[in-house]
């Protein structure tokens, strides 16, 4: 009986996919907004009445040639859904940047309008700026630039024709949009264009958005007029957590004045985590909303501890002995044995490169703000050279596949392509494999060679054909130089990041490749949304994370708040300590059975202090660890 009654309890929240499956009908529609806490099942609930949908209207939608469209946040949060949603066609999962652009490509007339009255906006504003501003400092030289720059893109406009867009890179080229314009275009049409305005309900008489509490507030709006305007024709599905909303062009206070049509169901339970983690996250939201999550009355108690270092220690250890010390406590050998599976969650990027030894390699490139996109998506051609072509080729020497050096050379090289117009082929094709091996003995004896070297020796021997920023590196002494030179007359800032990045060792690309795949177990704070592992660290290092806009050293009490945080805390408005905490919510919230939070801080007594007096661990789970010595001691760690 009691297990029955347990089992039940498990499924109070099933009434909600019922309503929604409801809103989803296209001859009575409505619209809804599903908010509720982490791991309650929202985007299960999503994928879920998403199928039903198809049941009841696969053939009228395939008739109309209509879809049903899904914006979510990641890449892999669309491949996700698509997975789960079996690929059918008739739903299109795509994050906002890519639908967006599949809205406008083709108004490039409209495009083009809008970006000259926006550009002489700008400009009008940066003048004014410039006059009343002081001559000769540093923000009077950028506003200068600045406006230089955007006259040059106005004269440019003229020429377009046909403006293109890669939701996934950094749209360098001159007939490019960047990712700010899309979304600011097509929030304009959708808010002022009818035609757009018919196009979208006509394609999508079904708009779902997965993490709808991040999607750019000018966007949302957009919809909300939409939807306004045709709602006996148009459902627009909103799902998300306001705690979980972490970036700052979200609508703040999303869903707090919708109309009275709308339908709003609520979810109470978390699937994810286990009680002692959910009693957790609900004391971090205790003072934002006061929401308290359910447990599943079938998950063990879940393990939860806290470890504060001083910022000077030696980090890689701290980590080490911290997953020995869960170890222990949890009784899961998986925080520590040779196959560890737990998954380490970082504040930037280049604490991840630090940590997984491709801080050489990446650092440089990281710096160039038109290059990040890139760096971070894998699109840029300068690595993918490295990654996709030499890289395979090195395993695989190493491996002694021969079959896929002989076909990454096929597929890339040059010389193949000469080869075939040769007399003598088969000599030919002998003397392309001599210079092959000849290029791959450069690993030889475990040697490990820099990305330099590797790029001028594929240069020398015609291997492949190099990418075009990298040519000036590829060529040695005068050569190099002239072409250098040419190209670094205007302080190109790229060119000389490229330049430091290729003095890196070759098995950082390795390093690099694994991590912007996924293959590691590094993850940031920000990315990890939506995901969940069983085991979770949760690295909290200010110093490292270089950001402005969060501050942990605040949230717990280690550090005093600024004046404009209590001017803002006054106002009623986002703080950087609102904002940190948000950001601790969606971390800790992603552990299904262990979590260990690592802080390193200038101050760990305040720390523990904080921690403790907020009721968000007890004493017995915060521990304060000064000397990593005397614990690797007790732990055996070397
Ligand atoms: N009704 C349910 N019964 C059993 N498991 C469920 C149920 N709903 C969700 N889950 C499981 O709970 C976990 C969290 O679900 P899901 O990712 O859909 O939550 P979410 O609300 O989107 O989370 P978040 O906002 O934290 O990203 C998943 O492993 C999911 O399979």
């Amino acid at each position: 009986m009691r297990n029955s009654v347990e089992n039940s309890d498990n499924l109070v929240d099933a009434h909600v996919d019922r309503e929604i499956s409801n809103c989803l009908n296209l001859q009575n529609p409505k619209s809804f907004f599903l908010f509720a806490g982490a791991g309650s099942g929202k985007t299960r609930s999503l994928v879920t009445v998403l199928k039903e949908f198809r049941e009841k209207n696969y053939k009228q939608m395939q008739y109309k040639g209509q879809r049903v469209a899904i914006i979510t946040y990641t890449n892999a949060a669309c491949e996700e859904i698509e997975r789960r949603l079996d690929f059918d066609p008739i739903f299109s999962v795509s994050t906002i940047h890519s639908f967006i652009w599949e809205l406008i490509k083709d108004f490039n007339k409209d495009i083009k309008e809008w970006l000259y009255s926006n550009l002489k906006e700008q400009i009008e504003e940066l003048e004014l700026k410039q006059k009343k501003g002081r001559a000769g400092t540093q923000a009077a030289n950028n506003r200068k630039k600045s406006i230089e720059k955007k006259y040059r893109r106005l004269e440019t406009l003229e020429k377009i024709n046909k403006f293109t867009y890669n939701p996934n890179g950094d749209n360098l080229s001159r007939d490019s949009l960047n990712h700010h314009e899309v979304i600011s275009i097509g929030s304009y049409f959708l808010s002022f264009k009818q035609l757009m305005q018919k196009i979208l309900i006509k394609k999508f008489p079904v708009l779902l958005i997965d993490e709808s509490q991040d999607t750019n507030k000018d966007l949302i709006n957009a919809f909300f007029e939409v939807e306004n305007k045709y709602n006996s024709l148009f459902i627009l599905g909103l799902f998300g957590d306001t705690m979980q909303r972490i970036y700052s062009d979200g609508k703040v206070d999303l869903g707090a004045d919708l109309p009275e049509r709308w339908a709003k169901p609520a979810k109470i339970m978390n699937h994810r985590c286990p009680p002692r983690i959910i009693k957790l996250i609900n004391k971090i939201r205790s003072d934002i909303d006061g929401q308290e999550q359910r447990e599943r009355t079938d998950k063990g108690d879940g393990f939860v501890r806290m470890f504060i270092f001083p910022i000077t220690t030696t980090k890689k250890s701290a980590e080490r002995i911290v997953a020995k010390i869960m170890a222990d406590y949890t009784k899961d050998s998986k925080w520590t044995s040779q196959d560890a599976d737990y998954t380490s969650l970082i504040l930037e990027h280049h604490m991840a490169a630090n940590r997984l030894g491709f801080f050489e390699l990446f650092q440089p490139i990281y710096q160039v703000e038109k290059l990040k996109t890139g760096l971070l998506g894998g699109t840029l051609r300068e690595l993918n050279f490295f990654t996709q072509i030499i890289l395979p080729m090195v395993n695989a020497y190493k491996s002694k596949d021969d079959f896929t050096i002989t076909s990454t050379v096929r597929k890339h090289s040059p010389l193949i392509k000469l080869a075939k117009d040769e007399k003598d082929q088969v000599l030919q094709i002998k003397k392309i494999k001599e210079t092959v091996y000849e290029f791959l003995s450069m690993w030889d004896k475990n040697h490990d060679p820099l990305c330099l070297d590797v790029l001028r020796c594929v240069a020398n021997l015609n291997l492949f054909e190099i990418p075009d920023s990298l040519y000036p590196f590829s060529v040695t002494g005068e050569e190099s130089l002239g072409e250098k030179e040419e190209l670094t007359i205007d302080k190109n800032e790229a060119l000389m990041a490229w330049g430091e990045c290729l003095n890196a060792p070759f098995s950082q690309i390795q390093k690099y490749d694994s991590y912007i795949n996924g293959k590691s177990s590094f993850m940031t704070h920000q990315g990890v949304k939506g995901l969940e592992f069983p085991r979770v660290m949760v690295i909290i290092d200010d110093n490292e994370s270089r950001g402005f806009l969060f501050s942990y050293e605040k949230l717990f009490g280690a550090k005093e708040k600024t004046e404009s945080d209590i001017r803002n805390e006054n106002e009623g408005k986002d703080t950087s300590i609102d904002r940190t905490r948000r950001l601790f919510y969606v971390t800790c919230s992603r552990a299904e059975e262990s979590l260990a939070i690592v802080a390193y801080s200038s101050n760990p007594e305040s720390v523990r202090k904080q921690v403790l007096s907020e009721g968000w661990f007890k004493e017995s789970e915060v521990e304060i660890i000064w000397n990593l010595e005397i614990n690797k001691e007790s732990l055996f760690i070397p």
